[in-house]
């Protein structure tokens, strides 16, 4: 099939007339007579109309507001419509609104098939690819596919058709050679193409995406209009955003929309522009490029009063003189693609967006369930989540073991035992966080794009990350702390053991928590400065350098709010705790006595102000932490995927 789409991209686009009008595009031989994504259903095709549409933002306390559009427009089914403009012009802003990503500080009315829009049905019925590829670069490419359409295909379709479906999408864009090809390893125009066919498989009735050209070389650029002719001509509504095409490509645009300044210039068929153009007193030259010559014109290199002539000329999009004969061009090529594709289209077709009622398409534990095995394949996978994470805590466990080698029982090295313990508190608290502030930001992203697509609801991925993340925690912590406990020779009692294991995992989850929120928040640069910044107040009431009795009255509560005091104090309990013998004191080389000062753990106990038998309540404590921020990570990951829309 790649052979089709590069035969099509190299189909005659059309010649262009000596005025640089161009002559009607001769329809893709290849794609025409190609039968292609027969297994989706057939549905009614979608019109889409703005009026007044507006978007202003604030530009913050006392500096007012700025109105960034304020544009009218009608997109019609089986169109391939492009939104040109110059930078800035307002493209992407019209692209988020439309396709319902951007809600707040909108204004106007969207109509879809004449009725107003309900943005949960209309959420239903189409997707919204953005210009970065969010992907999944672990999962391979059939990998990625398969578990999209365990996500996205209703009960309706049998798990048995499934790969059949995968089959045809991927043979349409040309990516059945690459399906095991890791998507890391894709190239950017194949990652543009597995972005696309991730969407198809629960068959958009509108597909918007932003600037899907950008990056691609001209042989990618070409397949991958000539991709999204196909869908359109399939019956689809097909809105993307473009830069500045050739004059072939350019041709491949059944519809352009052109923006400049917020404000409509010019909207209607492609073969108009140049008639369009003559009639508003801006003729396009001989031999140019419409495309670059309209960009030219909304740049206002040919006069800023170009502009306003070609809003007013459009009526900021609201004049429909400049269409094809829609009802008649759509009726003829619906009745073509039709006998293309041997069905009966029914003018009034039930939609699977109307009868599924709820927003994703399939039930809560089944979403659970294969987000947990996409998971685990990523999990198995990653060098830098789970081997690194699992190198490092050996390596650092031998280190710090030979360091602070049979410290633990030693009357002589307990201050040693006490740093080691604060050590072992950081090291914890440190590498899962920072890990999780690293990584979580492009998560993010990948969870914007795929919760905005409806792909699965919050609750079933952050469900399934806070199961995936315990069995990594729980194996790397055990390994490091087995590792130090045995060499650094703390008491071999199960309980001890059992304590210190329980309060190393309870500050591990914790402190992956906070990692969750401030990645969840901020970027990873502004995260990498927070997090650790954020911990040094932990650290500091922690009671380490300054014990708790020393505290200054006006920081008595700080103790309270650090985790990293639950954990020292537990630590602490389990060591020293639970009635422990008097300790051993060798000889001391250097020293000529043999006074050794924290030979009774009592002693040690009540210098350094904690109680050695507080760990049980240590543990119920940081158990509690976990659960209040576990909790409160949930509401503010749905606001942050709200609050940017
Ligand atoms: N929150 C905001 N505050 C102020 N200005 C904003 C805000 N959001 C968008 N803009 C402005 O709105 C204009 C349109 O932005 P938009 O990203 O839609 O442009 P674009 O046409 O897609 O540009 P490009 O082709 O460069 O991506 C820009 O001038 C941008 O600076």
């Amino acid at each position: 099939m790649e052979a089709v789409i590069a035969e099509a991209a190299a189909a005659p686009q059309g010649s262009r007339q000596a005025n640089g009008a161009a002559a009607p595009a001769a329809a893709p031989t290849a794609l025409a007579t190609s039968k292609t994504l027969p297994h989706l259903p057939k549905r009614e095709p979608v019109e889409v109309k703005f009026q007044d549409l507006a978007y202003t933002v604030s530009l913050g306390f006392r500096k007012g507001q700025k109105e960034i559009i304020r544009v009218n427009g009608r997109f019609c089914p089986s169109q391939l419509i492009a939104i040109m403009g110059p930078s800035g012009a307002g493209k992407s802003t019209l692209l988020d609104i439309l396709s319902g990503y951007r809600i707040s500080g909108v204004t106007g009315n969207v109509m879809v098939n004449g009725r107003p829009r309900n943005l949960d049905r209309f959420r239903r019925m189409s997707c919204y690819i953005q210009q970065d590829d969010r992907l999944h670069s672990l999962l391979t490419v059939q990998e990625n596919m398969s578990l999209a359409a365990e996500l996205k295909l209703t009960r309706a379709v049998p798990r048995a058709e499934h790969q059949a479906i995968i089959d045809e999408i991927l043979n349409t864009l040309g990516l059945l050679d690459h399906r095991g090809t890791r998507t890391g390893q894709l190239s950017g125009g194949q990652k543009k193409r597995l972005s696309i066919a991730l969407e198809l498989i629960n068959n958009p009735l509108l597909m918007f995406l932003d600037e899907p050209t950008t990056g691609l070389d001209s042989s990618s650029t070409s397949q991958c209009v000539n991709l999204l002719k196909l869908l359109a001509m399939q019956g689809r509504t097909i809105v993307c955003t473009i830069h500045q095409p050739s004059a072939s490509l350019f041709d491949q645009f059944d519809h352009v929309y052109i923006l400049a300044r917020g404000s409509c210039l010019y909207q209607g068929s492609t073969k108009q522009l140049v008639p369009y153009l003559s009639t508003v007193g801006v003729p396009c030259p001989k031999y140019h490029n419409p495309a670059d010559f309209v960009i030219e014109l909304a740049c206002g290199e040919h006069g800023e009063d170009k502009i306003n002539t070609m809003v007013a000329g459009t009526d900021n999009g609201k004049s429909q003189r400049w269409f094809e004969n829609q009802s008649e061009v759509v009726a003829e090529r619906r009745k073509s693609e039709a006998r293309r594709l041997s069905v009966e289209l029914l003018p009034n077709m039930t939609e699977l967006a109307e009868i599924n009622t709820s927003m994703q398409a399939v039930s809560f534990g089944k979403q659970i369930s294969v987000l947990l095995t996409r998971g685990y394949i990523k999990i198995k996978r990653d060098q830098t989540m789970t081997h690194m994470r699992l190198f490092v805590n050996v390596i650092v466990g031998l280190l710090l073991g030979i360091l602070f080698w049979q410290a633990g029982d030693e009357g002589s090295r307990v201050l040693d035992n006490w740093n080691l313990l604060f050590t072992i508190l950081i090291h914890h608290m440190m590498t899962t966080m920072m890990l999780t502030v690293l990584t979580f930001p492009t998560e993010m992203q990948i969870l914007r794009k795929e919760h905005f697509n409806r792909w699965y609801s919050l609750k079933s991925y952050y469900m399934s990350i806070n199961i995936l993340e315990l069995p990594v925690s729980i194996v790397c912590c055990t390994v490091f702390t087995v590792i130090v406990y045995l060499m650094s020779a703390q008491p071999l009692e199960w309980v001890r053991f059992g304590v210190f294991l329980g309060i190393s995992i309870l500050v591990v989850l914790v402190a992956q928590t906070v990692g969750l929120l401030v990645g969840a928040l901020f970027s990873v640069v502004n995260g990498t400065f927070l997090a650790p910044t954020l911990s040094v107040p932990m650290m500091m009431f922690a009671g380490f350098g300054v014990s708790l009795k020393d505290m200054p009255d006006y920081l008595k509560w700080g103790p309270y709010v650090s985790y990293l005091r639950y954990g020292l104090e537990g630590y602490v309990g389990s060591i020293y705790g639970r009635n422990r013998t008097t300790l051993g004191c060798a000889d001391q080389p250097g020293k000529d006595f043999s006074y050794c000062h924290y030979k009774y753990p009592t002693k040690f106990l009540k210098e350094i102000s904690m109680d050695g038998e507080m760990y049980v309540m240590d543990l119920i404590i940081l158990g509690v932490i976990l659960l209040v921020l576990r909790l409160s990570v949930y509401p503010l990951l749905r606001w942050k995927l709200f609050a940017m829309r």
